[in-house]
């Protein structure tokens, strides 16, 4: 149900007209890569195939359809309510992979009505999760691999579920630990917390302290004395009681808001004062945390006070080696800033910017009809980039020296595979002069079965002995192709489809092998560290100027000279020459 209404409404016309059944290839892609890049960190491939496993309209629904659409037949809701994935196949990029515009993300086959239904909810599922890792992707790609990424998103998030969906989803783009707990707990993610500003301003005094002992010291009397050593007069005693309740709680794990009243004169030395205590304790403080001004002046500030502080301890209390973490509405841009202005910075705090997607609020990512009966179809459009590519195809990653991927072709399924070692043509899919001839040193398949219904097969083979009996041999040849590919796959073992696109793949960047089922099989997806890993090797090998962040290069998505020459011929016969008078 969590569906658009007009899907229904299809469905119940396709199966009036008799076509519910057709059967049909859907190709769900994107047209334009998000943030103003070139690249899209494809995600939401589990959720895709979590849900297809448990397809089905359950009575309750059925009965609130039958008010909806109440001059529908009675005989079309009980086709509803016998409708699940059986009959379906999907094949799908693994999650994590580094896509680019037009290759299809899903292709989904199988009968018309339960395709179509499909479109809504696989859209939902796939386009904020691939936004969102995306978004944190860049992140990553901005602070660098060695500082520590904490998601805060949570309180800005877009409901529950978007809060969520983002931490699950920033995570495998690149973040550490989101804080979270739901989405740590749910999806083992690390959870990683400091303290807000309310909890320093809840200690007003000493006073407020039981207890001035860790491990059996005055805490507190031994903070005064460091930081009159240090010569700050003018800090907090409510803040430095705050730090002090928080150390007797963490006395392992003490990090520090310093911006409560004045991060230079009394949070930064009021940190000093009780780690430094805290270490001749024989306990490690963690850092401070700025939450406000110029965090690239004050995390250098900070840095030159902690080694300033501990030589004059004596080069022994661990100052130096304190954490500086950073929050306070930063974005991608404040990122770069910052490295431009030589930043101190360990860890950095990203809650707003990070889970709204504050530079592009949305992926267009589509679901549109490739194939019917056997018979591929096109979407005609002024503008030619939302011109469909037609036909049940494959995508595949052509790489070439040094493990460098060159670009992604697609090939219908009924042409073969690209082969390491063999030149091939590939063509911009509407541009006919450019073109280049590749030889590749690795192929790696891009769209890997991850759904094979346990009727499929059986639906692909009627539908080819249907269309056998036809006179038409294009749609014969291309349904008896899809039956071939089905019984492939089965071959392979239909239950146990263990999807894998580590065979070819370039070394260190293969897809996490997923072993999927059909129906009311148990399935194994990888984790989200796998799939982490996996988009961070992919980002490793890729050309430097298609991931930079500024005017990046477009990664070349290609067709095979015969999709090509297919595409315009089907082009010429869907739009007759207009004649003008
Ligand atoms: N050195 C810097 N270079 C570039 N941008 C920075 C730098 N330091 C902070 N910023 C960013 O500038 C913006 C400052 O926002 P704002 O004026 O709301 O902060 P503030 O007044 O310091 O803090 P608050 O309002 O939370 O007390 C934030 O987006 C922050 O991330
Ligand atoms: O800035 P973000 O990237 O969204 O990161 C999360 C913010 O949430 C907390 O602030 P809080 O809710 O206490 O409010 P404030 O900073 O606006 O005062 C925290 O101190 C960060 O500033
Ligand atoms: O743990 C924190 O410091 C935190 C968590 C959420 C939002 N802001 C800060
Ligand atoms: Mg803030």
């Amino acid at each position: 149900m969590l569906t658009d209404m007009y899907q229904v409404t299809m469905v119940y016309a396709y199966w009036k007209s008799g076509h519910h059944n057709d059967s049909s290839v859907f190709d769900m892609f994107f047209r334009k890569n998000p943030f103003g890049g070139e690249y899209t960190v494809f995600a939401g491939s589990e959720e895709v195939v979590r849900f297809v496993q448990t397809f089905r309209f359950k009575p309750a629904d059925i009965a609130y359809l039958r008010t909806v659409l109440p001059t529908a037949e009675p005989a079309f809701f009980d086709f509803l309510g016998s409708l699940d994935a059986s009959e379906v196949r999907m094949h799908s990029l693994p999650e994590g992979t580094i896509a680019f515009p037009r290759i299809p993300c899903i292709r989904v086959e199988g009968p018309l009505a339960v395709c179509q239904l499909l479109e809504t909810t696989l859209l939902n599922l796939t386009n904020f999760a691939s936004l969102m890792a995306t978004n944190a992707c860049r992140f990553r790609q901005a602070a660098g691999d060695d500082m520590t990424l904490v998601e805060f998103g949570l309180r800005r998030a877009q409901g529950p579920d978007g809060a969520i969906s983002a931490s699950r989803y920033s995570y495998i783009g690149g973040f550490d630990a989101t804080s979270n707990l739901a989405a740590a707990m749910r999806h083992g993610i690390t959870p990683k917390g400091t303290h807000a500003h309310s909890f320093v301003s809840a200690f007003t005094s000493f006073s407020d302290l039981p207890s001035r002992l860790i491990d059996g010291v005055d805490v507190v009397e031994r903070a005064l004395e460091v930081r009159r050593r240090l010569g700050f007069s003018s800090a907090s005693d409510s803040e430095l009681a705050a730090f002090v309740a928080y150390a007797q709680a963490f006395p392992d794990g003490f990090l520090a808001l310093v911006d409560t009243y004045d991060t230079v004169n009394s949070g930064i030395p009021n940190f000093m004062a009780v780690a430094t205590v805290l270490s001749e304790l024989g306990h490690k403080p963690v850092g401070i945390r700025l939450d406000s001004g110029d965090l690239a002046y004050l995390s250098k500030r900070a840095r030159s006070m902690f080694v300033a502080a501990d030589a004059r301890l004596g080069g022994s209390s661990a100052l130096a080696s304190s954490a500086i973490m950073a929050s306070n509405n930063i974005n991608e841009a404040v990122l770069h800033s910052l490295n431009d202005q030589g930043h101190q910075l360990d860890a950095l705090g990203v809650g707003t910017h990070l889970v709204t997607c504050q530079m592009q609020p949305a992926l267009g990512m589509v679901f549109k009809l490739v194939e019917i009966e056997g018979k591929a179809r096109i979407k005609i459009s002024q503008d030619v980039s939302k011109v469909t590519i037609p036909g049940a195809k494959d995508a595949f990653r052509l790489v070439g020296k040094h493990d460098i991927p060159i670009l992604d072709l697609l090939v219908p399924t009924s042409e073969s595979a690209p082969v390491p070692g063999r030149r091939v043509l590939c063509h911009h899919p509407f541009e006919e002069k450019k073109r280049v001839f590749v030889t590749p040193s690795k192929v790696i398949p891009l769209l890997v079965p991850v759904w094979i219904g346990a009727r499929h097969e059986a639906f692909a083979r009627a539908k080819a002995e249907a269309v056998a009996g036809d006179s038409d041999s294009d749609a014969k040849d291309a349904a008896t192709a899809t039956a071939g590919a089905a019984a492939d796959a089965a071959a392979a073992g239909a239950a146990t489809v263990a999807p894998s696109a580590s065979g070819a793949a370039a070394e260190g960047a293969a897809a996490p092998r997923r072993e999927g089922a059909a129906l009311g099989h148990r399935v194994r997806f990888p984790t989200p560290t796998e799939v982490r890993s996996y988009v961070r090797a992919q980002l490793s090998i890729l050309r430097e100027d298609h991931v930079r962040p500024l005017n990046p290069t477009p990664y070349k998505v290609s067709v095979t000279a015969g999709l090509y020459h297919f595409i315009h011929e089907l082009w010429s016969r869907e739009v007759p020459i207009a004649e003008l008078a």
